[in-house]
């Protein structure tokens, strides 16, 4: 077991019993930039999802006082929930400890995701706040509950049984936080990162419990130092537990939201990784240490315009396939400079792009409305020639540029032989968007086999009658033969970061019937 030390002489202190605090973090989607944002000279687009994951945290177990005990629960799955004992001892240390009923638990007796979020929160806040405080936050015991939005977690089983249509208005029917009757180890993860999405809310929430940082630290400004030692927290615990250092593109947008993300320079985790913890770490995550320079610049998509998200058959293995696009671009450099530069460029062409739709809107909002609402009738082949007018021009140039994107990464995955964008994705996006309204798609982050996401217009609300491009792509994916496509989330809203949530009302959520309590 770890422990740390306090740099405050102990006080006697004015106990005042902290109320609950909650904490919520949206999912992701890498929209492009796949492989690219592992390389500081790229960025990525990366979009927050309306799937959140959310973290209440409270005094005493069930009610009752517990002296430094902590159980965290994740009661939509099978045996998922840990109990620890926090550890204060006479020279001012404090440590975590897991209870022995976690190995009782069988096949999830150990979360590496919760357990490092708790021990190396307690760390800082030893540090910040000191020992006596930190024993007082702990000494009634500590509730904290877990859950995911549905999306994170494919729920065609839960379809299936109320006998629903695999159908995107369907999924308002399933409860919130539904109990998925199965253990985290089998439930199928949709790729919407629900580990990032969870440390984040997980670490946020238990810095404002302890007092580390305030509410008022969560702003969505990049430029926020409080926002930015929430970030390097997150990266630290998630890289810790994944045991790996990725880009880090889905804690960023947990924490800042919908953003343009170029990544830190890896090496600042270095001295963190090992097994040894440093005896202060709060030099090494505050927002001020430049050593952290990853760029977030905030990003949303244009108006009236949709994100669908849709989960197919197989999952992807990342990490394996970083590892042979990696392994091929180290053995013809010369060959994958060029595809990395080419590709980079077009990525950035399309932000850009995106980005021109919306000063579009703001410069003439009724112009605007008009061109989307003829658009939506129309196939994107058919925009470039149909009007010369700046909004159809810009969205068929984004159009044509996600499809340039799609060419690179395929050629990507033809030289590197990994299937980033197979075969079967590819007939089943073509398809897709061959359909009025559609301004793009493509498969997020890594590809795969994992999901596919599918950019739509939506009619203006003066227009009404005009045809839904997102009933036109959900036809497509519910006629789907050759693969089993489920709908995700779907929203116009950019979400924003990580934010505190009223307790109260969380806690309403958590009563409703069809969230199985435990
Ligand atoms: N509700 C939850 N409660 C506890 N741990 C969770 C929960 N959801 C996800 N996790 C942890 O995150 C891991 C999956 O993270 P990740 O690989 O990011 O999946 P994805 O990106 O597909 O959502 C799970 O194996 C589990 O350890
Ligand atoms: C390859 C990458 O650049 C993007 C991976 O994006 P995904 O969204 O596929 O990630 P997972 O949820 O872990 O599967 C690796 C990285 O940036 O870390």
């Amino acid at each position: 077991m770890s422990s740390r030390s306090s740099t405050s002489n102990p006080e006697p202190v004015v106990v005042e019993r902290a109320g609950p605090t909650a904490v919520s973090a949206p999912g992701k989607v890498l929209l492009a930039g796949g492989y690219l944002v592992l390389d500081p000279k790229y960025s990525g687009i990366v979009v927050s999802t309306s799937a959140r994951f959310y973290t209440f945290i409270r005094e005493r177990i069930d009610g009752q006082p517990a002296g430094q005990k902590i159980v965290v629960k994740s009661p939509q799955f099978l045996r998922a929930s840990w109990s620890y004992q926090v550890v204060f001892t006479k020279n001012g240390t404090v440590g975590l400890v897991p209870s022995v009923e976690n190995s009782l638990l069988g096949s999830e007796r150990k979360n590496k995701f919760v357990q490092l979020a708790l021990e190396r929160v307690l760390f800082l806040a030893i540090e910040k706040v000191g020992y006596q405080l930190l024993k007082v936050a702990t000494d009634q015991g500590l509730e904290i509950i877990i859950v995911g939005d549905n999306d994170f977690y494919s729920q065609r089983n839960q379809l299936s049984e109320r006998g629903l249509p695999n159908v995107i208005s369907s999924l308002a029917q399933i409860p919130q936080f539904a109990y998925t009757d199965c253990s985290l180890a089998d439930v199928h993860k949709t790729g919407l990162g629900s580990s990032a999405a969870l440390i984040t809310s997980l670490v946020t929430g238990l810095l404002v419990h302890f007092k580390v940082i305030g509410a008022a630290d969560l702003t969505d400004d990049p430029k926020s130092v409080g926002k930015a030692f929430v970030h390097n927290v997150a990266q630290y615990v998630h890289c810790l537990a994944q045991g790996k250092v990725g880009s880090g593109f889905d804690v960023s947008s947990a924490t800042f939201g919908s953003q343009l993300y170029t990544r830190f320079a890896p090496e600042v985790l270095q001295p963190l990784m090992g097994e040894q913890v440093p005896t202060k770490l709060q030099p090494f995550l505050i927002g001020t240490n430049a050593s952290w320079n990853q760029r977030i610049q905030p990003f949303k998509l244009p108006p009236q315009t949709s994100l669908m998200l849709a989960d197919v058959d197989a999952g992807t293995d990342t990490p394996a396939a970083v590892g042979r696009v990696l392994s091929w671009k180290k053995s013809d450099p010369q060959k994958a400079s060029e595809l990395w530069t080419q590709l980079g460029a077009t990525n950035d062409q399309l932000a850009a792009a995106l980005s021109n739709l919306t000063a579009l809107h703001t410069k003439n909002p009724a112009a605007y409305a008009a061109a989307v609402d003829r658009l939506c009738g129309q196939p994107p082949k058919q925009w470039a020639a149909s009007s010369k007018d700046e909004v159809t021009q810009a969205f068929a140039l984004a159009n044509k540029l996600t499809e340039v994107i799609r060419g690179y990464m395929r050629e990507m995955g033809r030289l590197s032989q990994v299937p980033i964008e197979p075969a079967e994705q590819t007939r089943l996006l073509d398809a897709c968007l061959a359909q009025n309204g559609v301004v793009g798609g493509g498969v997020p982050g890594a590809g795969g086999y994992d999901a596919i996401w599918i950019l739509t217009l939506t009619a203006s609300k003066a227009n009404a009658a005009a045809p839904s491009s997102m009933s036109e792509v959900e036809s497509v994916w519910t006629g789907w033969k050759e693969m089993n496509v489920s709908p995700l989330s779907c929203g116009e809203s950019m979400e924003r970061g990580v934010r505190v949530e009223n307790p109260e009302t969380v806690l309403e959520w958590l009563k409703k019937p069809g969230y199985v309590q435990h």
